[in-house]
This record gives C-alpha cells, sequence and structure tokens, in this order.
C-alpha cells in the first residue's frame, strides 16, 4: 500500500496531549500501511532566533535566512524539534528515525537566492527510505537539507513534505492548525480545483503560509495524479476517518 506522508506543523509540536493523540492514530495506521512524517517548526525557530538576538522575517510564507543565522534555524528543526518528534513518536511505538532531507540524498536542492539559504527541494534517492519503511521504521524528516556546495538550507516544511511524497509516490496529508482552506467568510472548502483555487489567491483570500501549503498540494497533486488534503490537527479521528476515504478538510483536486 502507498506510504502516507504526514506534514506536522510546528504549532502541533506545542500542544503535546494533540500531538501525542495523532501519534496514536500514526500506529494504528502503521499497522496497515508505512508512515513517514515531515515537521515544520516555525514558531520553534522564531523564539530560537529571538534568543539569538537575531530578526527574522517572511516573504509570502517563506523565511529569508541568511547563512549565518543557519545554525542556529537548523539547532531548532533538525536538533530540537526533530528530537522532540523522535521521543514523542517513540513513546506510541512507531519505530521512528530521525532524518534531514539530504539523509541517503532523499532530496536535492537548487537555492532560492533571493531569500538567502533557503532550498528548493527535489526528490533524488528513495533508497534509503525504502530500506526503512521495508524494516518497520517510521522516518522523521526535518525541513533541514544540505546544498550541492555543503550548505545548511532551510526549507518550507510543507514543500518538504511535497518533495519526500513525491520520492515514495505515497499519500500527502499536510495537516494544519486550521479545518482546512477556508474562503473569503471563513468557511471551510470541501473541494477545490486549481482554477478556483488562483482566483481565490488572486483575490487574496489565500495566502501566507497557506498559499505555500496550496503550493505544495498542487505541484504534488500534479506530479502524482492524486488529489491531496490539507486538514486540522486538533481532531485526530479526523485522520482516521481520511484514512476510510472519508472527506476531511480540504481535498485538492488534480
Ligand atoms: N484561505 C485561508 N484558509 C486558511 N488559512 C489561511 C488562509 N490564508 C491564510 N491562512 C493562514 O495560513 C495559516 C496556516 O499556515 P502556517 O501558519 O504556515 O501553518 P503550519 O505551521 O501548519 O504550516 C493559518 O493559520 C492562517 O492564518
Ligand atoms: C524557508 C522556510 O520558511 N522554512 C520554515 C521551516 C519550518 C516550517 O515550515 O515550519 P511550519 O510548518 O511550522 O510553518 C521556517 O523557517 O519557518
Amino acid at each position: 500500500m502507498k506510504p502516507v506522508v504526514l506534514k506536522m506543523g510546528g504549532r502541533l509540536l506545542q500542544d503535546r496531549n494533540a500531538l501525542d493523540a495523532l501519534l496514536a492514530v500514526c500506529a494504528r495506521i502503521k499497522q496497515q500501511r508505512p508512515v513517514i512524517l515531515v515537521h515544520g517548526g516555525g514558531d520553534q525557530v522564531d523564539q530560537w532566533l529571538a534568543k539569538f538576538a537575531f530578526n527574522t522575517e517572511k516573504i509570502d510564507g517563506q523565511r529569508v535566512s541568511p547563512a549565518e543565522q543557519m545554525p542556529v534555524i537548523a539547532g531548532a528543526l533538525d536538533g530540537a524539534v526533530n528530537a522532540e518528534m523522535v521521543s514523542r513518536a517513540m513513546l506510541q511505538g512507531l519505530k521512528p528515525v530521525g532524518l534531514n532531507l539530504s539523509a541517503g540524498n532523499a532530496c536535492q536542492f537548487t537555492v532560492n537566492t533571493k531569500l538567502g539559504a533557503v532550498g528548493i527541494a527535489k526528490p533524488a534517492d528513495a533508497t534509503l527510505l525504502n530500506v526503512l519503511l521495508a524494516e518497520g521504521f517510521t522516518p522523521v524528516f526535518s525541513s533541514i537539507g544540505i546544498g550541492s556546495e555543503g550548505q545548511l538550507l532551510n526549507v518550507n516544511a510543507d514543500l518538504a513534505a511535497a518533495a519526500i511524497c513525491q520520492l515514495v509516490k505515497g499519500q500527502l496529508v499536510l495537516l494544519t492548525d486550521v479545518p482546512g482552506i477556508l474562503d473569503g467568510n471563513m468557511q471551510l472548502i470541501p473541494e477545490l480545483s486549481t482554477e478556483h483555487a488562483a482566483q481565490l489567491v488572486a483575490q487574496g483570500v489565500i495566502k501566507g503560509g497557506m498559499k505555500v501549503k496550496l503550493d505544495a498540494a498542487l505541484d504534488t497533486a500534479a506530479a502524482l495524479q492524486s488529489n491531496i488534503v490539507v486538514a486540522g490537527w486538533q481532531n485526530p479521528n479526523d485522520l482516521e476517518n481520511l484514512m476510510q476515504d472519508k472527506p476531511v478538510g480540504t481535498c485538492i483536486l488534480y
């Protein structure tokens, strides 16, 4: 069965009960099919950069990442947050393995120089992932990568999850702190076509972090010829329902 690639945002990691409940659902899903986790940690990066007295800003939902800030950004995402995710997943019996996007050359990168050390991830080598999945491990990816010159790169975690999902031809689920993509009246949009999405972006209804999520979903939908779901993490039953093909969140149509 196709692996399910679950992206979890940094805000989830600050709600221990919600995270544990969701990882317990992941452990149940894993009895049926392989699970891969990709996590963010934008809020944690904000906190770490502030502690080191760095200013930070985002452009169109992506963090401007000067090279001198990368040890702090990588320390947060690929250090503290990844270890925390692995430890919580371990307690739920998921056999997690903490990785970054360059593990086993899983992804390769071009650099979005406009934003500094920000990587654009492309799927590259699935060998390591396939070995881990075949042995019943749960890969847990941070969104840090290593560029062709050996430099640390910061990758938006939705785009990182998209690249990992394309690598294994999996099912992508982008979990976030809202129930899905909302319209101009803050109502959940159950299904979204490419054309409708473009209209909502032009109207400024889908923006910031959600625009990046939409881009990740549209790119993966086109690459894999499959629908992609953006859903909330607040109710762990939603994930179980989704695995049973029940409608949850916003389904982005390819
Ligand atoms: N149309 C929209 N529908 C829902 N959320 C939106 C929309 N446009 C912008 N957003 C914002 O996008 C946020 C989710 O993106 P982000 O903060 O990057 O989440 P995550 O950390 O889960 O990746 C929401 O909390 C909301 O503030
Ligand atoms: C380039 C870029 O924007 N990187 C993100 C990576 C973490 C992330 O995406 O975290 P969430 O999923 O919690 O938002 C950042 O530095 O915030």
